[in-house]
């Protein structure tokens, strides 16, 4: 006991005037200082909750009474001053410093797993499959097929989509391409769900039908326990409208385009209620809210009347790789109690993919830089993206005369033939997929090593998307962007997403100017390209025949000069000095169906048609 508080308890009662008070204050600040600061580095040194409390109550207990606060003082023998009672405020101060400290153990789970969420009472993320079962009595079974699936251990937007949906809150969650997404929204639907009831009482919207069967597919394997009937909205022949709806009415989980389900809702001989639905999922949410206004997006007036149909008690969850302002602004205004929840940066391109900007001056040099890309070997499979159906035509017309074994996908080709070339691409009996954006987004190929961007995406969020289908589920991959000087405007955009995700570019790309009205043109509408066609143009022919382009290898070069090189074909169709390979099989397939078109073409038309 020092001088201080002999006189302390001496003076115990007594009232001094103020310079005495001063000194004592002084000290007292100090002292509590003091102890403040040593219950916060204890509290860091704190590793187990359990020992918080009683470390705090020691903490506590060692506490110089304050001034406030009155201390049991025994006077003369058998006579105390009494002393105010603080357990009441103690076990607060411990509750509210144990909560303060899960949550911090919380949020420092989600810094270590990339993970942001913002909204009010989040529930914590899973620290693993079994939290399911321990936390949400989720099914044995339902957590065993996860993993039977191959799913070790939750993905990040997994641990906290997961969580969410299980706790009956709103969600838009935005997380890296091929992170698994999917299984994040189908897990706790087929929880919540329970036993199969019809309805149905789940919708899950996207936007493309290829989008959908996969999901569709994904749905199928983590159901294998449970007795859910998951079902997928396709081919709305009018003879088999009546068929759909009975098995949209036993499904408990619909899977659709927004597109088809409203056909199908809107039918006249179809009374299909949405009345049980308990959770609305949107897949791929930023896509389908594409357009800047509510005219342009057809996608918004049809998720008004799926809305409308569907009971009070529905769920919205939405989910992408990309977030924009126009989901922000809906999910802020539709979703009571939301829950934002970002794995890694917004929008930011997934860092298991290499990328590379290649220049290729125009066309031309594209075809030629394609064709290194194959010589120096491809390991397929390989996706190859253009801007539209005809230049996926085109290129692929080119590459199949170079022998590869390549097929096309877009818009025009029938549903049995994207069907098909998707099953193809899937088993491998194709090595390389030409497409438009129609696979741009959601579909999981595995195992994609190469991703060609052959025509410059339209936006970063585009490119994001792209480059995604390779570099699933933790695996590697690598994409190779060409570009021409028609590419500009959104090269540094794309550059600057590639620097994000740890690429090395150029400095002079993250300096270029933008030009906002041209970006947002592109958008609408994608720019002139010539057609893509072995042509070679003077300058790059002369380049060729020197050998002086570094994208030509000396083997091409040679041929150049020997003349032996295949298809040079002029801008008016004829064709170069030995160019012609009339030997070869394909050579005269070509000729035969061009021979097939012009009788077709001169046929007269049949009397009468
Ligand atoms: N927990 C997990 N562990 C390992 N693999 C997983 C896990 N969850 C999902 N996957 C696998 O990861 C791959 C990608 O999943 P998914 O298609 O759901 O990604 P996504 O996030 O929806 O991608 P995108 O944004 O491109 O649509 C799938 O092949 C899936 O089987």
């Amino acid at each position: 006991m020092d001088a201080y508080d002999i006189f302390k308890k001496l003076t115990k009662g007594l009232s001094f005037k103020k310079p005495v008070l001063g000194v004592k204050n002084n000290q007292q600040k100090t002292k509590q200082e003091t102890l403040k600061q040593e219950i916060e580095i204890k509290k860091e040194e704190l590793s187990d909750f359990e020992d918080v409390a009683e470390i705090e109550n020691d903490l506590e207990n060692s506490q110089p009474s304050s001034g406030s606060e009155e201390e049991e003082l025994e006077l003369v023998d058998g006579v105390k001053v009494g002393k105010k009672k603080r357990g009441k405020k103690k076990k607060e101060i411990t509750e509210d410093l144990k909560k303060k400290l899960l949550q911090e153990e919380e949020n420092r789970f989600r810094n270590e797993h990339g993970i942001k969420a913002v909204g009010r009472h989040i529930p914590p993320a899973l620290k693993d499959f079994s939290d399911l079962t321990v936390r949400y009595n989720v099914p044995q079974a339902l957590v065993d097929t996860v993993t039977q699936c191959g799913y070790s251990e939750p993905t990040p937007v997994q641990r906290q989509a997961m969580a969410c949906m299980l706790e009956d809150r709103q969600i838009v969650a935005c997380a890296p391409t091929g992170s698994g997404k999917t299984a994040a929204f189908i897990v706790p639907l087929l929880h919540t769900l329970g036993t199969h009831q019809g309805g149905p009482r789940a919708l899950i919207l996207c936007p493309t039908r290829e989008l959908a069967h996969q999901i569709y597919r994904e749905a199928l394997r983590l159901s294998a326990s449970t007795q859910l009937r998951v079902t997928v909205v396709k081919n709305l022949k009018e003879s088999k409208v009546k068929e759909r709806e009975a098995t949209f009415r036993k499904s408990d989980i619909v899977i659709s385009t927004p597109n088809r389900l409203c056909y199908l809702l809107n039918q006249d001989q179809v009374n299909i209620s949405l009345e049980k639905v308990r959770w609305l999922i949107i897949d791929e949410a930023d896509k389908l809210f594409e357009g800047s206004s509510e005219q342009e997006s057809d996608f918004r007036q049809q998720l008004e009347q799926i809305m409308c149909r569907c009971g009070p008690k529905r769920l919205i969850a939405m989910f992408s790789a990309t977030h924009t302002p126009p989901v922000a602004r809906w999910s802020r205004r539709h979703l009571r109690g939301l829950v934002n929840v970002t794995v890694g940066h917004r929008n930011a391109a997934t860092s298991l993919v290499e990328q590379q900007l290649l220049y290729c001056g125009n066309e031309d040099g594209k075809l030629v830089a394609f064709r290194q890309l194959v010589q120096q070997g491809l390991k397929p499979p390989v996706l190859v993206f253009v801007q539209s159906k005809d230049r996926a035509k085109q290129l692929f017309k080119e590459l199949i005369y170079d022998g590869i074994n390549v097929d096309v996908i877009h818009a025009d080709r029938t549903q049995a033939q994207r069907d098909n070339v998707v099953r193809s691409f899937r088993v491998g009996r194709i090595w390389v997929l030409i497409s438009t954006e129609l696979m741009g987004r959601g579909i999981d190929f595995r195992g994609v090593n190469l991703v060609i961007n052959y025509d410059f995406p339209p936006s970063a969020i585009s490119y994001v998307h792209r480059i995604g289908r390779a570099g699933r589920a933790g695996h590697r991959g690598r994409a190779v962007t060409f570009f021409t000087q028609d590419d500009v405007v959104n090269l540094r955009s794309i550059a600057s997403v590639m620097k994000q995700s740890g690429c090395e570019v150029p400095e002079y790309m993250l300096r270029l100017k933008q030009d906002s009205n041209k970006r947002k043109r592109l958008l609408k509408k994608a720019p002139h390209r010539d057609k893509i066609s072995t042509i070679l143009e003077k300058p790059v022919k002369r380049k060729l025949e020197e050998g002086k382009d570094s994208n030509v290898n000396s083997k091409d070069t040679e041929k150049i000069k020997n003349g032996k090189h295949k298809k040079q074909r002029k801008i008016d169709g004829t064709k170069e000095n030995g160019a012609r390979r009339s030997t070869s099989e394909k050579e005269n397939k070509r000729k035969k169906f061009k021979k097939n078109k012009k009788i077709k073409l001169t046929k007269k038309p049949k009397s009468g048609s």
